[in-house]
């Protein structure tokens, strides 16, 4: 599902950051350890198809991401990859099935499992509210289940737990779990939080910039 292949990466001002490879399979987990600056959101965003590397490849459902156009990129990410991103990527003055309807629109026939994944998450009843009334907790809510509105094959998240107490975070990380296993997704999890640790066995640590 995902392999990631002799990657390296600087930016312009940096020094290279160390990339191990990765081989994650259709409903593997990944979690992805490290200090703050240490690079896990670089790496993210690698994955992501959000930052090209300078040398290695970067494979996701079998295709290269970086082989494919800036039109072709956005429209694969669309179809296949969910992101969370650490800052709620979600547009605080439309609804929460409005967040999701925006996701679906740029992927052609998908939006059919909108109203399980919003159930799920434990946001249907709220789905005509704007996310600007929603607590912090329910419109990080609406940010995971946008990032999964088109059931991506590789759901990656960023800090999901950096704001939430003990109980919200321990509930967020299953919540991903489980939709990612519903949809036979991978899932790859960027965080400093220790909390994480139990929760996910396969981890790696990265260290920054060498
Ligand atoms: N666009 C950029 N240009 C230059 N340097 C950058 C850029 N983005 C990030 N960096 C630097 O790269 C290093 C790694 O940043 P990154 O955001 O990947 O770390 P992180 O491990 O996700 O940190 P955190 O846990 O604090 O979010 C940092 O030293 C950061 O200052």
């Amino acid at each position: 599902m995902l392999t990631l292949q002799n990657v390296a990466f600087k930016y312009e001002t940096s020094q290279p950051f160390d990339i191990p490879d990765i081989h994650l399979d259709a409903g593997g987990e990944l979690l992805i350890l490290g200090k703050s600056g240490s690079g896990k959101t670089t790496i993210l965003n690698i994955i992501a198809g959000l930052l090209q590397p300078q040398k290695g490849t970067v494979t996701v459902n079998g295709v290269d991401l970086y082989s494919l156009s800036g039109s072709k990129l956005d429209k694969f990410r669309g179809s296949n990859i969910g992101i969370i991103f650490q800052k709620p990527h979600i547009l605080s003055a439309l609804s929460v099935e409005e967040n999701l309807k925006i996701a679906n629109y740029f992927v052609s026939g998908k939006g059919d499992q909108n109203e399980q994944i919003l159930k799920n998450l434990g946001i249907w009843e709220k789905r005509k509210q704007r996310v600007q009334t929603l607590s912090e907790g329910e419109a990080q809510r609406v940010s995971i289940a946008r990032a999964l509105a088109n059931q991506p094959k590789l759901i990656l998240a960023d800090e999901p737990t950096a704001s939430l107490d003990d109980e919200n975070a321990a509930k967020v990380i299953k919540l991903l779990q489980h939709q990612a296993s519903q949809f036979q997704a991978a899932l790859v999890i960027v965080t400093h939080d220790q909390r994480v640790k139990n929760h996910i066995a396969n981890q790696l640590t990265v260290g920054g910039a060498r």
